[in-house]
């Protein structure tokens, strides 16, 4: 996947401009505040998918104009393709070459893209949630059938767990605790199935990708963390506490994925730049997979990603990462000089020029 041009016009503070974006490595530098996140977020509209940011649609047009533009002419599927997203009315529409989308999220699995935000170091930072977001979204992307299978678990242990509440009042439910019982501990044994099934394939990815960026002085393991072995087993044992507490205590929701730095918890232990280069690793493994389950290799936005890094760790982002077309902001200028091949962009109160 690689992304020939882009323009345009009122997207947020980016008046009007366009770029050609080389193949493999593209450097957007510029002082805070000027337009960079901007300008990989209208990429990121893209994969069909919302503002990274949580924006309202409504709030992506250049205030005080009616209607945004952003057009791409991007390869993909051995072929030149074009498209569209326009903001108007706080509606997102996408035209994709020339045809009119019912809806925006029709651009999804047309064209690809995998953000790093500094948002995401959470995978690391914070609990096990959002770890579990982390291996929920990736295998929605890839695996049919898993956003069906996560809604009718999530949508039981709902019921579930309101029912855990109404036992006390209405001690003949509990009789019906069985159904419920038997359908989450199927769609849950499911779920954590694909979940580690998922790890095993990012595991090998994300093992050499962050021996890359650290210049092999440093290795990540990866391991998914059931709370429970046997799921039916554990919410039968747990059936007095679950009425106690009103909730269900076992579950996918209550698993997490262990991340450990040269046996270390990375959460715990890890340094700044390692917990960043961490979160990397997990993301551009993700795109790999992408790139193993679809052939396309995706677009890869790196927003903010060289603060904390070291030199060894910054050179690796701008010039090791050879297979993809890459968009990079930074405001450091020092990281800037390291490029050795692409092109560098200068974002300047929404004006973006070639250095
Ligand atoms: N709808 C809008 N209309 C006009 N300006 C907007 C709109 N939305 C955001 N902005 C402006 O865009 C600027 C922020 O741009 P952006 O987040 O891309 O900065 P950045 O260059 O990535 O900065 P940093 O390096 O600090 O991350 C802010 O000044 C903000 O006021």
């Amino acid at each position: 996947m690689i992304i020939r041009r882009l323009d345009f016009e009122n997207y947020r503070n980016l008046k009007a401009g366009q770029m050609e974006p080389h193949a493999g490595v593209n450097l957007i530098s510029g002082p805070n505040a000027q337009g960079k996140t901007n300008l990989l977020e209208a990429i990121w509209l893209f994969t069909g998918g919302r503002s990274f940011r949580g924006a309202k649609d409504a709030d992506l047009v250049l205030r005080g104009e009616r209607r945004a533009e952003v057009n791409i002419g991007f390869f993909c599927e051995e072929r030149e393709q074009t498209a569209q997203i326009a903001i108007l009315n706080g509606r997102r529409n996408a035209v994709l070459n020339g045809v009119p989308l019912k809806r925006a999220s029709g651009l999804i699995g047309r064209f690809f893209a995998v953000l790093f935000s500094p948002e995401h170091l959470s995978l690391v930072r914070e609990g096990p949630s959002f770890r579990r977001n982390f291996i929920d979204a990736a295998l929605c992307q890839v695996k049919p059938g898993y956003a069906a299978l996560l809604s009718r678990y999530n949508r039981t242990l709902v019921q579930r767990n309101a029912l855990l509440k109404e036992i006390p009042r209405h001690s003949a439910l509990l009789d019906t605790l069985d159904v419920w019982d038997e359908r989450l501990a199927a769609l849950g044994e499911s779920v954590m199935k694909g979940r580690a099934g998922y790890l095993e394939k990012i595991r090998g990815p994300a093992q050499k990708i962050y021996a890359g960026i650290s210049q092999n002085k440093e290795n990540i393991q990866l391991e998914y963390q059931k709370s429970a072995e046997d799921l039916k087993q554990a919410l039968y044992a747990s059936r007095r506490d679950d009425i106690a507490t009103g909730h269900t205590n076992f579950g996918p929701h209550r698993d997490d994925m262990e991340i450990t730095i040269d046996s270390l918890s990375a959460r715990t232990f890890g340094s700044q730049g390692q917990k960043r280069s961490v979160v990397l690793a997990l993301k551009l493994a993700e795109a790999e997979l992408l790139f193993r389950e679809t052939g396309e290799r995706p677009v890869i936005l790196l927003d903010d990603v060289m603060s904390e890094l070291d030199s060894g760790r910054q050179d690796y982002l701008l010039n090791h990462l050879t297979d993809c077309q890459v968009f990079i902001t930074c405001c450091e200028p020092d990281a800037v000089k390291q490029l050795r091949d692409g092109i560098l962009f200068f974002m300047d109160g929404g004006v973006l020029s070639k250095k």
